[in-house]
């Protein structure tokens, strides 16, 4: 690796060349990779309402009582045909749509795309049945995050292929092909991961100090 201030006299493609992600300015730029489940949609807010509207006789699990990531796994835990009904509302058309955003995500995807040396990426996961959810996902962006955003979109089932310096995430444990992905993962609280106790750094909402911990990720100006 090049000394940062080599590369910054070097031009763009050759700085690109040294696998250096620098800007014009010669700082390197921090890229922020934000899931969307959980963190930007409330996945879990949309999942109840449906459920209690379209199984108003079937027992369901308040946000309180929520353990673990997989609403499945909770819901067939608590009677096995339950799984498949909660399984088939989030296959439903429109869940994805219409999940509302999670209190001040969209204000601060926005800005923390605003500020200098910055790059933020959406990295959600679709499910397998995939004839709604992955159209949805863009289309939630469209209208929330505006046409131009479409361009940060990454739809991927494995987030360790994906390159960053953080990846927001509400699952505790993102696992995939690469052992030793570049991102490091910060935990989104969500009524699922409240009561475990994770070793990763968390942002407890969006009202949290989301900047300082972007600002931690960053390499001083050599
Ligand atoms: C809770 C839960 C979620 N899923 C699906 C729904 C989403 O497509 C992904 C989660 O995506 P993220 O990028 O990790 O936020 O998983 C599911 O299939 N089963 C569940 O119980
Ligand atoms: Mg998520």
């Amino acid at each position: 690796m090049l000394p940062s201030r080599l590369l910054r006299s070097l031009h763009h493609p050759l700085r690109r060349i040294c696998g250096v992600n620098m800007s014009s300015s010669g700082e390197k730029r921090l890229r922020v990779l934000v899931d969307m489940d959980g963190v930007l949609a409330d996945f879990e807010g949309g999942f109840l309402r449906k459920f209690r509207a379209r199984f108003p006789q079937e027992p369901f699990i308040s946000l309180e009582e929520r353990r673990g990531f997989w609403v499945s796994a909770q819901y067939g835990e608590l009677r096995e045909d339950l799984c498949d009904k909660a399984i088939s509302i989030w296959e439903s058309k429109d869940f994805f749509l219409e999940l509302e955003p999670l209190p001040g995500a969209v204000e601060v995807v926005k800005q923390m795309s605003q500020m200098e040396n910055t790059d933020v990426f959406i990295c959600t996961s679709p499910i397998k049945r995939y004839q709604h959810c992955p159209q949805e996902k863009y289309a939630w962006v469209e209208k929330h995050l505006g046409h131009d955003f479409l361009d940060q979109v990454i739809l991927t089932r494995d987030k360790t292929l994906v390159s960053g310096d953080i990846l927001i995430d509400d699952k505790p444990d993102i696992l995939g092909v690469e052992s030793s992905p570049s991102w490091e993962h910060i935990l989104f609280s969500a009524c699922h991961n409240l009561h475990q106790n994770c070793p990763q750094r968390r942002l407890t909402s969006w009202a949290d100090d989301w900047r300082s911990l972007l600002d931690s990720k960053r390499t001083p100006d050599l």
